[in-house]
């Protein structure tokens, strides 16, 4: 039956969707790199959104969340805890260049330490997404990062990682889509002293989804 019923949808296909023997020839074979994938999608052969797509799942498969397209790192969320954020995994991107090792999260924030002490200049993360794709979790280790690699293992540091339950208790509410979604933006400033030290934050919050006290759509809950 359901040979028959592929035969009858093939033979029901317009003639605008038939492949003639001209457009044959127009078929581009898939460019090497979008087979097995690529760590840096600036050297994908097939740049378009099938062979982004492509790429981010064939390395999704194999369980590699992180991909780089240049300097931008684009996480795809595992929904499961890897074994990839380890003091070990904080020990080999430290000092390290970006490419140097496979793409991480630890590689951006490596990279934005470094550049300040080097250039002595503020630097900025952003980070974006949709809701529960790994916004909150990914600043989180950004800030374990940091917390580790700046030495002193001081209160501040212990601090500014205690600070994210408080905060998410007053700010983050269950939804149908996340069920830690953070219902405000933040605004986080790391302050480092000259020795590259944790000395102080300071997070500002926006837009905080103040209706949610008074009325939650259906399978969302009030704030934590
Ligand atoms: N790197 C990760 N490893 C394991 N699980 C993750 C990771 N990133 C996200 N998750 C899982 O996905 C859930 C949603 O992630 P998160 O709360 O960070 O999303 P978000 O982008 O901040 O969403 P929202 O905009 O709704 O606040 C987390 O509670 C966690 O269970």
């Amino acid at each position: 039956f359901v040979f028959f019923s592929q035969c009858v949808s093939l033979v029901t296909l317009s003639q605008e969707h038939w492949i003639s023997p001209q457009n044959a020839t127009n078929i581009k074979p898939m460019h090497p790199t979008s087979i097995h994938g690529v760590e840096d999608m600036i050297r994908l052969g097939d740049l378009n959104e099938a062979g982004i797509l492509r790429n981010l799942l064939i390395r999704y498969n194999e369980r590699v969340i992180y991909t780089y397209t240049g300097s931008i790192l684009v996480a795809v969320n595992p929904y499961q805890v890897l074994p990839i954020y380890t003091a070990e995994h904080i020990r080999l991107y430290t000092n390290k260049k970006i490419g140097e090792m496979p793409p991480h999260i630890f590689a951006i924030a490596d990279n934005c330490y470094f550049n300040m002490q080097r250039t002595n200049k503020d630097q900025c993360c952003i980070i974006s997404g949709e809701s529960g794709a790994g916004k909150t979790e990914s600043t989180k280790l950004i800030l374990q990062f940091l917390a580790a690699i700046s030495g002193q293992h001081s209160w501040i540091e212990q601090q500014v990682l205690e600070a994210t339950p408080i905060l998410e208790a007053f700010g983050n509410a269950k939804t149908i889509r996340n069920d830690n979604s953070s219902r405000f933006g933040k605004y986080i400033d790391i302050y480092f002293n000259k020795r590259g030290a944790i000395e102080g934050a300071r997070i500002e919050q926006y837009l905080l989804e103040k209706s949610r006290v008074c009325r939650q759509v259906r399978g969302d809950r009030i704030f934590h």
